[in-house]
């Protein structure tokens, strides 16, 4: 093994790869050791999980943005001569709420390491992404790692990986991404079974996106995999989705810091500066040709990405809402699927809907605003979209459940995703449960092992926005992992539950729920209110309601104040004129006083709701 220098590579001597695994099996920890072995960073340089470059990927442990690194590596043939390769490593971010992104990512490779943990077994998002892996015809090196882990049972789970694979359990390498123990050999069997990539290098070039990153300095740094052709230096590029032509400022490789190079050549990964400011501009799937001879026909995969789940963000405190308005956009530049537009709730004041791809998504958003802008948010529950025909035949989309029509309706819709959960045998009848709660049907049920079971339902989307994760995780004791796909949309009986106090209806709190659910919903936040709201000078009713249909009440009494405390001895009749009267001023207060809410209520009351949601790993 040597270090080679970056430089344009023949297709023949590249090989690309990346590593799919479940959250948490130690894709990163792997990645940072073949660095480490191929010489690319050195062990002073190190630091863990290198390729996770932002801040809240490194803490949460989580990779967010994918990246790709060039590794040079050398193998001796038979003859005993030394052939230097470049490999090139996709990361891949790991969670379901960046499926997109994940299948971008593989789209650039011709190899996948499928990394499973020898303590834990394959988990869904393994399969998941498995699945993705052989759609694009990947070729599958299965691994089993973490074997110093004294709870691993490599022997048990080769058998599952070789069922799964359809490959003998000897073929199944046994590593240790964190002792270094059989990463050699890895690297080794990627050059030899990871087919060299194919292109037409006369051909107009064209290269797919795979990643976008905005950089503060350098504006958007596209990540590419070239197919056909090559792109050099200087030229004029054309993205073939907008047809916008840019000319290409850099051109280089990762390795792992940016190396700026010559041009890039078929089957070659690498990254292009442009200029431009907004990642829009350079959409992950698009296909980057050249403006003087361009490709007639863009590489195929592209779609824009859609968000699933909706919910309203506010500044804490309000003067802080141009701050917002700010950090949105330049986010934006970041993130190609977050979208956003003003709204107004009579409860928060001035803020904005903002469309996520999932729930993750939502929370990285949000921290992120929170971290680098320094700005205190408070998000309403999320909810996902809805089309609502009304009687007349036309269809309201409906983002946010205050703008859900009312008098009659015809049909309402709502997505539905196919989930994949894995868990041990002994869960089955507990996820049943959990999923029929949750309006699931039942798809199959495969075994993987003797004792382990693959369950595929069909789940409305709204249904495990919430909680679901979590209430899965801990009737299966931590055991079950989940993984899912928006696929279409059904009708359902789906009702607003409107939150009053008071009489006025508090616009943050209202949601869409289906029918057998309302009374519960209403149940729980008029509940959670009245522990909330302080008391007040008169008495605060707090219903919820379908319609004109209160279906739900909870009462914050007055607080009564002591006007017999100056009333020593004295007679019964004097008392009891002095509570009659109390009692008059009372009803004034009810009739004129509007509820003096603290704004603490209502972001509490939010926020509880809310933790349900925290944590989805
Ligand atoms: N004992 C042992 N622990 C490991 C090994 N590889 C990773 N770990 C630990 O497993 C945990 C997860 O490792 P990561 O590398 O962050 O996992 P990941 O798959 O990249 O996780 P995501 O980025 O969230 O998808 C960390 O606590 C690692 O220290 C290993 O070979 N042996």
């Amino acid at each position: 093994m040597q270090r080679i220098q970056p430089a344009a590579t023949p297709p023949e001597l590249l090989r690309n790869f990346c590593i799919i695994a479940h959250i948490d099996h130690g894709k990163s920890t792997l990645a940072d050791r073949m660095l480490q072995l191929t010489g690319v960073v050195d062990s002073r340089a190190m630091r863990a999980q290198y390729l996770d470059r932002m801040d809240i990927e490194r803490e949460r442990g989580i990779t967010i943005k994918s990246q790709a690194v060039r590794m040079p590596w050398a193998l001796e043939d038979e003859s005993g001569t030394l052939t230097p390769y470049a490999l090139n490593m996709i990361d891949t971010p790991g969670h379901v709420d960046f499926t997109y992104e994940v299948s971008r990512s593989l789209a650039a490779c011709e190899g996948a390491v499928l990394l499973v943990d020898a303590a834990q077994g394959i988990e869904a998002q393994t399969l998941a992404n498995l699945y993705l892996a052989m759609e694009n015809d990947l070729q599958i090196i299965p691994v089993l790692n973490k074997i110093d882990l004294p709870a691993a049972q490599p022997e048990k789970y080769a058998e599952e990986i070789a069922g799964l694979v359809g490959c003998d359990p000897d073929d199944v390498l046994k590593v240790s991404g964190k002792t270094g123990v059989g990463v050699t050999e890895l690297l080794d069997r990627i050059v030899q079974r990871v087919p060299a990539p194919h292109g037409d290098p006369d051909a107009p070039a064209r290269a797919m996106i795979f990643d976008s990153v905005y950089d503060t300095y350098r504006g958007v740094v596209t990540y590419v995999r070239v197919v056909d052709g090559n792109l050099s230096p200087r030229e004029r590029i054309v993205m073939m989705s907008t047809r916008a032509a840019h000319e290409l400022l850099e051109i280089g490789v990762t390795a792992p810091e940016p190396v700026p190079t010559q041009g890039l050549g078929v089957g070659e990964v690498g990254y292009l500066i442009t200029g431009v400011k907004d990642v829009r501009q350079s959409k992950v799937g698009d296909t980057v040709t050249n403006q003087a001879k361009p490709a007639s026909e863009a590489l195929g995969g592209y779609s824009d990405p859609k968000p699933m789940v909706f919910s309203g963000l506010y500044p804490i405190d309000g003067s802080d809402y141009p701050v917002l308005r700010d950090a949105l956009d330049k986010l934006k530049l970041n993130d190609a699927a977050l979208v956003y537009e003003p709204e107004t709730s009579v409860a928060l004041g001035f803020g904005f809907r903002v469309g996520y791809l999932g729930l993750l998504h939502l929370e990285i958003v949000r921290e992120r605003l929170e971290r680098e802008f320094n700005l205190d948010l408070i998000s309403t529950a999320p909810n996902v979209i809805y089309d609502v025909t009304l009687e007349d035949r036309s269809v309201v989309t409906v983002t946010n459940p205050s703008e859900f029509p009312g008098g009659k309706i015809m049909e309402v819709r709502e997505p539905v995703v196919r989930a994949t959960i894995l868990a041990p045998a002994e869960y089955i009848g507990a996820i049943m449960e959990l999923c029929q709660q949750r309006r699931g049907d039942l798809l199959g049920m495969d075994y993987l092992s003797a004792d382990r079971v693959e369950m595929r339902y069909q789940l409305p989307l709204a249904e495990i926005v919430f909680d679901f994760f979590d209430q899965l995780k801990s009737k299966t004791r931590g055991y079950a992992s989940l993984d899912y796909d928006v696929t279409g949309d059904q009708a359902a009986d789906l009702v607003k539950v409107d939150i009053l106090l008071q009489g006025e209806q508090v616009d943050a709190f209202s949601a869409i729920v289906h029918k057998d659910k309302a009374y519960a919903y209403g149940v729980m936040m008029t509940g959670k209110l009245k522990d909330l709201i302080p008391r007040q000078q008169f008495e605060v009713p707090i219903q919820a309601a379908v319609g004109a249909r209160v279906i739900a009440r909870e009462t914050i009494r007055a607080i009564r104040k002591d006007v017999l405390a100056k009333c020593y001895g004295g007679d019964i009749s004097r008392k009891r004129k002095l509570l009659e009267k109390q009692k008059e001023g009372k009803k004034r207060m009810k009739t004129i006083g509007r509820v003096d809410v603290p704004q603490e209520a209502f972001i509490a009351a939010l926020t509880s709701q809310q933790t349900e949601t925290k944590d989805k790993k």
